[in-house]
């Protein structure tokens, strides 16, 4: 197998990201993926749904897409299909730690992570909003989440937060932060030279001068100026319920969302098998599926694999871009 090492995290046990993961072991892939979690899990995962896969050494799995290195990081206690065990919650954030550790170290070259269930992250007793700032924290950078399917990217400038808590997290410093990272990506990982970015408004009617909340004139128009002194290509504040309109959408290279209702479920009703959560600012690319852990689904075998693949996919790409982008540099 050629093509970049990347680290495969499944996720929680008891969701769609095993038997999605065994999924993906049946095909050859551009990338060497290492896969990080419980082998046994994995391995019942795909009995379960049918499918070969076998552990040929205490750190292999064999399948018909080949061999796959496999990080055995055991569960606490093995997991019913759809019912998350709370005591799995320190092993499920070890692994998505010791994948980023690997990545960090040059052992990878990037993540592709399955789903995670934040309550049940949380109910084991660890302090959990998503992977995104997980990742923001262990390796100390500053982050941002990006939606992307093949119509549309939607980045956003608050991620899982209550909605009450939003308008008070919008300060100039985040926003700011969150366009310049935004728009590096967007040079960098996606090769657009000079991106058109729309800012969505907080309000309705991107707040009606004033008249439907003040966050736009105080916080969004004074960023947006001053980045576009920079050279920056902003298109905004727009008022949110006409942005994501076909013509208008095809002037952008990605809409910023002020929160996270606002932009994904256009994106998710737009392109939900397609989609990808893509974490920008990391020093290398982690993609996500854009579902949950379908709990209902688990096990069944019903679950689609295509974000999952196209995670994989996007993850090789961005890899290469970064190894092309070092080698140059
Ligand atoms: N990348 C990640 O780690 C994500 C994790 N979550 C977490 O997942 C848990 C469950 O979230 P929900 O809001 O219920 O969303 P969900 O995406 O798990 O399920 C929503 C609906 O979509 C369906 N669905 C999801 N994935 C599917 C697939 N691959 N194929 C076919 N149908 C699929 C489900 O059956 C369900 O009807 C929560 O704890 C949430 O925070 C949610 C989104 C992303
Ligand atoms: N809505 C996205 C989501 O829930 C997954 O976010 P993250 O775990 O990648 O931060």
């Amino acid at each position: 197998m050629q093509g970049p090492r990347l680290a495969l995290v499944p996720g929680e046990p008891a969701g769609v990201g095993p038997e999605l993961c065994a999924r993906a072991l049946q095909q050859r892939w551009d990338a060497r993926l290492d896969i990080f979690g419980d082998g046994a899990v994995l391995v019942d995962a795909a009995r379960r749904i049918g499918l070969p896969l076998e552990r040929s050494a205490p750190d292999l799995l064999r399948a018909p897409g080949g061999e796959f290195v496999l990080h055995h990081l055991p569960t606490a206690t093995a997991a019913a299909p759809g019912r998350p065990e709370p005591v799995n919650a320190a092993s499920t954030v070890g692994a998505l730690l010791a994948a980023a550790d690997a990545c960090s170290a040059g052992h990878c070259l990037g993540m592709v992570t399955g789903p995670v269930h934040k309550a049940a992250i949380n109910d084991g007793g660890i302090a959990y909003t998503g992977t995104t700032g997980l990742l923001a924290r262990h390796t100390g950078c500053d982050t941002v989440m990006m939606l992307a399917n093949p119509t549309m990217r939607v980045a956003l400038v608050t991620e899982h937060l209550p909605l009450r808590e939003v308008a008070d997290a919008l300060t100039p410093a985040r926003l700011e932060r969150t366009l310049r990272i935004l728009h590096a990506a967007l040079r960098e990982g996606f090769d657009i030279p000079d991106p058109v970015i729309a800012i969505l408004g907080l309000n309705p009617h991107a707040g009606e001068d004033g008249h439907l909340g003040r966050e736009e004139i105080e916080v969004i128009q004074p960023v947006l100026a001053r980045l576009r002194n920079e050279g920056m290509h902003l298109e905004g504040p727009l008022p949110a319920d006409t942005a994501f309109l076909p013509a208008k959408l095809a002037d952008f290279d990605a809409v910023l969302a002020m929160y996270h209702d606002q932009g994904l479920p256009v994106l998710k009703h737009s392109g939900f098998e397609q989609a990808v959560n893509i974490s920008l600012g990391l020093p290398w690319p982690r993609v996500a599926v854009d579902h949950g852990t379908a709990l209902d689904l688990a096990g069944s075998g019903k679950a689609d694999p295509s974000s999952l693949f196209a995670a994989i996919e996007t993850c090789t790409r961005l890899a290469r871009a970064r190894t092309a982008r070092e080698r140059t540099a």
